[in-house]
């Protein structure tokens, strides 16, 4: 058995190092990552995370591990920006509001699945032009859902979140710690 990362995220090979866990190999998948017409955040996040987990190769006693994190306004749906600009936008939209971030992770191993998904909510404060321009100029929002990093500069600009830190970043370790070993994986070896 060997354990595969599917997801070319270092947030993702940093928190699972937090709970000791080092991949085998990492595979980033590739698949198409554009919301259906009409779908809603949480329903998008799940089934991007299915569609991730299938498309990763991998042998049939393999466990691989895929997420995904999707910022959610209302009923809108932020990816990660192409560019500056969006970014900007993205970040005028959440300014001085509540949103939600959802992180969905499954587990695959042979022909089972075990996926959770993880719904945080975050505040932003109002923010100043200045915030704003200096936060684009550091080009941390690249590749960050929602323009946004928590764990980057832009922690400052948000005084509040309810949920799970982990999950913000980008892979929950608590629920994923469970569906590691739900899946058989030795996550706590027993001392001998
Ligand atoms: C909201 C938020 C997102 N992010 C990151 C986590 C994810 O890497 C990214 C969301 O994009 P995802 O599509 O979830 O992941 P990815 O494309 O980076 O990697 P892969 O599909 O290969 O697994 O945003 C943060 O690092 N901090 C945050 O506060």
């Amino acid at each position: 058995m060997a354990f595969i990362l599917g997801s070319g995220s270092p947030r993702r090979l940093e928190l699972l190092g937090q709970i000791g866990v080092v991949p085998d190999a990492v595979r980033a998948p590739d698949i198409d990552e554009t919301p259906l017409k009409a779908e809603l955040p949480r329903p998008y996040c799940n089934r991007v995370t299915a569609q991730k987990v299938a498309a990763v190769e991998a042998d049939f006693d393999d466990i691989v591990l895929c997420a995904d994190t999707t910022v959610a306004l209302g009923r809108r749906i932020m990816g990660k920006p192409d560019d500056a600009a969006q970014a900007a936008e993205y970040l005028w939209k959440l300014s001085g509001r509540r949103h939600r971030v959802i992180t969905s992770v499954a587990v695959k191993r042979g022909d089972r699945v075990w996926q959770k998904d993880v719904v945080s909510s975050v505040r932003v404060k109002a923010l100043s032009n200045v915030e704003v321009n200096a936060y684009l100029a550091t080009g941390d929002w690249q590749g960050k859902a929602g323009g946004y990093a928590i764990q980057g500069p832009a922690g400052a600009f948000i005084p509040w979140i309810s949920g799970s830190f982990s999950a913000i970043m980008g892979l929950p370790v608590t629920e994923t710690a469970g569906l590691l070993m739900a899946a058989g994986y030795p996550l706590y070896k027993e001392a001998p």
